[in-house]
């Protein structure tokens, strides 16, 4: 059997996206962006990575891009799920037909040449993802990544980065002293069971406060909440946080299709639900949904 089309099983307890989403009451502002999503193959086109630590069910770039227009979003960015390993095609492919309304984050080995670089960078490309938890990757080291933020500093582009709060005190320095723009994952996965003030949410907001190129998404209500669905009520005093104390900085997206789930799959008009909560105001709403994602994927539309 070819690798194209090698038939896949899914590992075994895996949540499928939901299908047949509700309608959001909250209706995003015109040219809204979904800032973190992913896709998943279809495995017999996009083969999943050898070295992949779960396999996730197909998750295509027609389901992603009927989701957005249910939603009532306009473009998506894509960040390379490690399923996919270093492999960028399923990513590059989703935007590359999506009629300029999709922009990707790869993942790339350090041994990636610079002609991969200009393909990623002429596609669509606008960042790397660097991937701290250590039950989705072999992280690399922080030498060995600083050296590929110098190779891709002539794009422009920023870095992707995804930890979990106990590894911040560790990762600090070297998060700090990245010569791009950052955006952390899911606010670094904060136990949002501990206090809003406590001493490691304290951390990452100083983290941003003393580094003006760092950005958040305040995202994965269903990922982080222990209160759990379908108001996710613990989520939302730290995501709203950073929110309004880093107005400029935030980006907002669904994780569709929400690989790794263990409790429960959400409906995506739940998620959507929850922007009015944490982004209070139409002008808060504007920032995290249309110009602070607008700034940093289509700046050439921004004035
Ligand atoms: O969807 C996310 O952002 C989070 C993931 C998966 C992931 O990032 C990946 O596979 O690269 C997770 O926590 O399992």
């Amino acid at each position: 059997m070819s690798a194209a089309s090698e038939i896949f099983e899914k590992t075994p307890g895996w949540l499928d996206w939901f299908e047949g989403p509700s309608k959001p009451k909250f209706t995003p502002p015109p040219g809204a962006v979904d800032a973190h999503c992913h896709v998943f193959g279809p495995g017999h086109e996009f083969p999943f990575a050898p070295e992949r630590k779960y396999t996730p069910c197909d998750a295509s770039k027609a389901q992603l891009y009927a989701l957005r227009d249910h939603l009532g979003f306009s473009r998506n960015v894509l960040v390379q799920a490690t399923c996919h390993g270093a492999d960028n095609s399923a990513t590059v492919d989703a935007v590359m037909s999506s009629g300029g309304k999709a922009k990707g984050i790869a993942s790339v080995k350090p041994s990636v040449t610079d002609e991969e670089l200009d393909y990623l960078n002429a596609n669509g490309v606008k960042g790397v993802r660097f991937n701290f938890v250590k039950r989705l990757v072999d992280p690399l080291p922080p030498p060995v990544l600083a050296e590929l933020v110098e190779r891709i500093n002539k794009f422009g582009w920023h870095i992707v980065i995804y930890f979990e709060a106990p590894d911040l005190p560790e990762l600090y320095d070297f998060i700090s002293g990245i010569s791009t723009t950052v955006v952390v994952d899911h606010m670094g996965r904060p136990d949002v069971t501990k206090d809003v003030d406590g001493p490691e949410f304290s951390l990452f907001q100083k983290l941003l406060e003393e580094n003006k190129h760092i950005w958040s998404k305040v995202t994965c209500p269903e990922r982080l909440s222990k209160s759990g669905p379908p108001t996710y009520d613990d989520f939302v005093p730290f995501a709203r946080r950073i929110v309004e104390r880093f107005p400029t900085r935030v980006l907002w997206g669904t994780d569709w299709p929400h690989p790794n789930l263990k409790s429960h799959m959400p409906d995506d008009a739940w998620l959507v639900d929850m922007i009015p909560r944490i982004a209070p105001s139409e002008a808060l709403q504007q920032k995290l949904l249309v110009d602070n994602p607008m700034r940093l994927y289509w700046p050439e539309e921004c004035n």
